[in-house]
């Protein structure tokens, strides 16, 4: 496609958006209206066979996977297994025998699914040799894959299980409506709703070959695939100033934020401020922080916001829901106000002043949203471009005017490439969730980006890195992007877990598992849940037998058309379903008000990602409860990880997870399972003017009320 070719993306046909509908009538095999808890008829409908199969093909489930008799596992001990008709032609799970994992009988291997659920580019990068190469009935391709590549395999079959019940003490019985003919529930199931393009590439299609950012991943990769091409344009948000400044309430903690301890190292850093008013915005930045609620700075904003006013670069960990994104953006648009920004006009080449990146595309927009928020009413124009939509639709948006581009890095690139933005004027590059846009699914793609023509070298712009995890590896990987005076901030303990999230860990076999999820739910009644399972197949799965249990669910995950997984967010964040089985593609960043549960049905291969889930809930002084199964057939290297980051939250770690972590214990471990380590502090060795500080600012031996981590909860 050429340089200008995205105009025909626009005029072409859209290809597939369609959101699956699962109609009650044809699965009615009851008079009571019940959607989904069918018996199947007959062996060949538990095979997906043709009736289901045909429907489903016709409703857009098209990409080819059955889950005709899903229930394997089950079918040979429950004689009323429970089954979901097939989610189109070619990948099929049905009728299985349980011992094997997911079987695809995709010939194509088109649409290879990949372990690793992560966004845009990073699944290019590493899913790419997948793409092109089906192994017949092996889903274990990803990193780590071969970890956990058994569980699969078991997957229907039970196994002894420690059980505890009642968990979250009895709440309300099942979902309401579930099960007495509500469509929605029907409607809102998962199901990978494929119907097609699989949204991940889409700039490699929309590009000639030009873009000499793509070489390695994308380029081979779009030499192989040819899809259709993206037409999906995101409805704008609401521009009315009530839901511009929608919010949530702090939570009973909030005010406990000053208790934790910070430390911040690099020379000559400015000092904390205590008050907004300290931080000597403008009075449009003012009204727009007391219309947003916030009456008090969280601790990080404490820090961030004078050190990004001072004009100095800046890596700083605090954990999830402290408010990391107001602590960059209300000092940069401080700055741009103060400079005197002038508003951006239509112009072919737009030359923002700020370019913020985040790994994935809910991030990204969620950021977008915020920046929006603290820019109203001034000349300040934010624009966000993600992959899974329309490509001109993202052009059309930058040409309009631009001050501050949030975008994935995908996409990006690609808009860079075709010459819509210009780098020159870039003053401030910030990467949200850093560790994640520096690891090796992002790294490269974001070296290219500092490398761009007119990219101003680190001495001449500002860069910014947040996140709540910070391995060392990548604190090192991060001095190629700051100057090599950053400060460092660290509120808490570097990659620790919010301490308003109550954990628990139960220990619970792979065959188990269902059951204690929807013995979970039924406890936790409608109260907002996000499931984390490690693979998009098992994001469908789980949120089809959901459904079946008249637990009404969706999903979201790298697979679903983008216009499905906003609608999934948009119908979980509304609470017309509140649960929502996801991939790690939702494990960072999103902030969902009332999501009280995160219960994570398989654990995360690596211990930053748990804390990251995990952080979907206890935001903002709220408080949360995460549940995980733990499996020690297949999470054992997670025992000594996971007790550190249990007691480092005080929380209670249970006796058979020490005795797991003493039994698999490696010397010199000190928290992560990526081969690098949690940094409790600045990794940098020669660093001066380090200094311990509490949230209010004081040092720790100053402080009027020195805390410690017992006083954080
Ligand atoms: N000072 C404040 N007062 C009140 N609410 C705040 C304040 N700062 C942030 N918030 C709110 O707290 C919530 C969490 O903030 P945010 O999403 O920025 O957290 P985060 O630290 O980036 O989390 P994560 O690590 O999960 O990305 C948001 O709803 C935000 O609007």
């Amino acid at each position: 496609m050429g340089d200008e070719d995205w105009e025909a993306e626009i005029i072409k046909p859209h290809m597939s958006s369609y959101v699956p509908v699962f109609e009650k009538d044809r699965y009615s095999s009851g008079a009571n209206g019940d959607t989904f808890n069918r018996t199947p008829a007959s062996s060949s409908e538990m095979d997906g066979g043709p009736s289901r199969r045909d429907h489903f093909m016709r409703s857009g489930f098209a990409s080819g996977r059955s889950l005709g008799n899903r229930d394997a596992g089950e079918s040979n001990k429950r004689e009323n297994t429970t089954t979901v008709g097939s989610f189109g032609a070619g990948k099929g799970f049905g009728n299985r025998d349980f011992s094997n994992k997911f079987e695809e009988g995709d010939t194509s291997g088109f649409w290879r699914e990949s372990n690793n659920d992560c966004e845009d580019n990073q699944t290019r990068n590493r899913g790419f040799s997948r793409r092109g190469g089906y192994q017949d009935g092996n889903d274990s391709e990803a990193p780590g894959a071969s970890r956990r590549g058994g569980r699969d395999s078991k997957y229907e079959q039970d196994e002894g299980t420690q059980r505890t019940g009642g968990l979250f003490g009895s709440r309300r019985p099942a979902l309401s409506g579930a099960g007495n003919g509500d469509t929605y529930q029907s409607r809102s199931c998962s199901g990978s709703g494929r119907g097609g393009y699989k949204g991940l590439n889409e700039e490699v299609i929309t590009d000639s070959g030009k873009n000499t950012w793509k070489s390695e991943a994308e380029g081979g990769e779009g030499g192989d695939v040819q899809g259709p091409k993206v037409t999906y344009i995101p409805p704008p948000p609401p521009e009315d100033e009530d839901s511009i400044f929608a919010h949530y309430q702090t939570g009973i903690n909030f005010d406990k934020y000053d208790n934790i301890l910070v430390e911040v190292s690099g020379h000559d850093a400015p000092p904390a401020i205590l008050t907004f008013e300290e931080a000597n915005l403008c009075q449009t930045l003012n009204n727009n922080i007391a219309k947003a609620g916030y009456t008090k700075l969280t601790p990080v904003q404490k820090y961030s916001i004078p050190i990004i006013l001072a004009g100095r670069d800046l890596m700083a960990c605090a954990q999830t829901g402290s408010g990391k994104t107001a602590a960059f953006l209300l000092p940069i648009l401080a700055h741009m106000m103060r400079d005197g920004i002038t508003a951006s006009r239509f112009k072919e080449l737009q030359e923002p002043e700020c370019i913020i990146v985040a790994p994935t595309r809910e991030l990204i927009n969620q950021i977008y949203l915020e920046a929006r928020k603290f820019s109203f009413g001034t000349c300040v124009r934010a624009v966000v471009i993600y992959g899974g939509t329309q490509l001109g639709h993202s052009i059309r948006q930058i040409v309009q005017g631009c001050n501050i581009l949030c975008a994935t890095p995908g996409r990006l690139m690609d808009i860079i490439s075709k010459e819509k933005i210009g780098l020159r004027q870039v003053k401030y590059l910030v990467l949200d969730e850093a560790d994640r846009m520096l690891d090796m699914g992002f790294g490269p793609e974001m070296k290219k980006l500092i490398s761009c023509p007119g990219m101003p070298s680190k001495e001449q712009r500002q860069t910014l890195m947040f996140s709540a995890t910070f391995p060392e590896e990548i604190q090192k990987l991060a001095g190629e992007f700051l100057k090599s005076k950053y400060l460092f901030v660290a509120v808490g303990q570097v990659g620790g877990a919010c301490r308003d999230v109550q954990q628990t860990i139960l220990q619970v076999g792979q065959y188990s598992k269902r059951e204690k999820l929807v013995e979970i739910l039924r406890n936790i009644g409608d109260e907002r849940t996000m499931v984390f399972v490690e693979t998009k197949k098992k994001a469908d799965f789980i949120a089809t037998f959901l459904c079946q249990e008249k637990i009404s669910t969706t999903s979201i995950h790298g697979d679903r058309e983008q216009r499905e997984r906003e609608q999934a967010l948009g119908d979980f964040r509304c609470g017309k379903c509140p649960v929502l089985v996801a991939t790690s593609v939702a494990a960072r960043g999103l902030d969902i008000e009332n999501v009280q549960h995160v219960i994570n049905f398989d654990l995360p291969s690596a211990i930053d990602e748990y804390v990251h889930r995990i952080g979907r809930t206890g935001r903002c002084g709220n408080t949360g409860r995460a549940v995980s199964f733990f499996d020690p057939e297949s999470d054992s290297h997670l025992a000594q990880p996971l007790v550190k980051v249990l007691s480092d939250a005080q929380q209670d770690v249970p006796a058979w997870l020490e005795e797991i972590a003493f039994s698999t214990y490696v010397p010199g471990f000190s928290g992560s399972t990526r081969g690098s380590v949690f940094a409790s502090v600045d990794t940098r060795k020669n660093y001066q003017g380090k200094s311990t500080l509490n949230a209010a600012g004081f040092s720790s031996s100053q402080a009027p009320n020195p805390v410690d981590d017992e006083s954080w909860d």
